[in-house]
């Protein structure tokens, strides 16, 4: 039976990325306590995939997945799902909101409700927890000594779950925020272009230089290639050393992909392919004029033609 760990426990916003991946019926769902343990599972082949956060419309990327996805051993995304997310503040039958000195969340979760608490809480301390559910699973039943918040900031059905009253709902300091989840396999089988993909990859520099950047973003806008994330993460080498972590419109099978590709492989140090796979809002990617996997073939048959006479 296929197994998929993912960021838990039950009633995580992980979770419910899972519980709408199409290939998780009939899978084993396996909880681990943090991104690095799940991808942990994954690289030593407990598991065959692992669902994980990778960025928020609200707080960007999550850095724990980036990071994690662009050392060590080779992993894939293989898809993506897009959650959105609504917050509540969960706490003990009975507790009153001016009781309330602490509050327990996973800490994207907090960037999302600075706004309210600062209005509604603001001399609230607030106590990293793993993920949201893991804050109000604490707080329904500790596991050792009693958690030192009074009320967590979880899904609403995170505080269903675990019996919590809801003292506010709708927390959010934006409406619509949505989260980005990627579900993360071995290198293996990449899935077949849909004509609404993405490809993410890391670019290594080999030294820093003016224009830098920009050299390898010519890469990508020479061939008529639409970025849509573009994140700079420190290499963890020394100050001021960064690579950039990139999701772009395609599949590596696509014909201008491959090129930047191979262009992006000859002047970068490295570059780590993290996987092509369907976009989640199913939006097929624009091609700039001249840049159909037509347009690349026909250019490559007339050199092919002059170079063989
Ligand atoms: O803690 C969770 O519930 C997660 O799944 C991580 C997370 C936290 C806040 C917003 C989106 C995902």
């Amino acid at each position: 039976m296929t197994r998929l760990a993912y960021l838990g426990p039950e009633g995580t916003f992980t979770s419910m990325a899972l519980d709408s991946w199409p290939d998780a019926d009939g899978a084993e769902r396996v909880a681990f306590g943090s991104v690095d343990g799940a991808l942990a599972a994954l690289r030593a082949g407990d598991v065959d995939g692992a669902m994980v956060p990778i960025e928020n419309s609200v707080e960007g990327g999550v850095s724990a997945t980036l990071d994690a996805l662009a050392s060590g051993d080779p992993l894939v995304v293989v898809g993506e799902v897009l959650v959105p997310v609504t917050f509540v503040l969960a706490a003990r039958a009975g507790t009153v909101l001016d009781e309330v000195r602490a509050v327990g969340t996973h800490s994207h979760a907090w960037a999302q409700v600075r706004g309210w608490m600062h209005a509604r809480l603001p001399d609230a301390a607030y106590v990293p927890t793993l993920s949201t559910a893991a804050a109000a699973a604490d707080l329904a039943a500790p596991t050792g000594q009693e958690p030192p918040y009074q009320a967590a900031v979880c899904a609403p059905a995170a505080a269903t779950l675990h019996d919590l009253d809801v003292l506010a709902e709708g927390i959010g300091d934006m409406q619509a925020a949505v989260t980005r989840f990627v579900l993360v396999a071995r290198p293996g089988s990449t899935p077949p272009p849909t004509g609404a993909d993405k490809t993410t990859v890391v670019l290594f520099q080999r030294d820093d230089h003016a224009g830098g950047l920009l050299e390898l973003l010519e890469q990508f806008a020479a061939r008529g290639i639409n970025l849509t994330r573009l994140e700079s993460r420190p290499t963890k080498a020394s100050m001021g050393s960064y690579c950039f972590s990139v999701d772009v419109e395609g599949h590596i099978r696509d014909e201008r992909l491959g090129e930047a590709l191979m262009g992006l492989k000859r002047i970068c140090a490295d570059v780590r392919f993290l996987g092509s796979y369907p976009r989640a809002d199913r939006q097929r990617a624009t091609i700039a004029p001249r840049a159909s996997d037509a347009d690349f073939t026909a250019a490559r048959g007339w050199l092919h033609g002059l170079r063989d006479g």
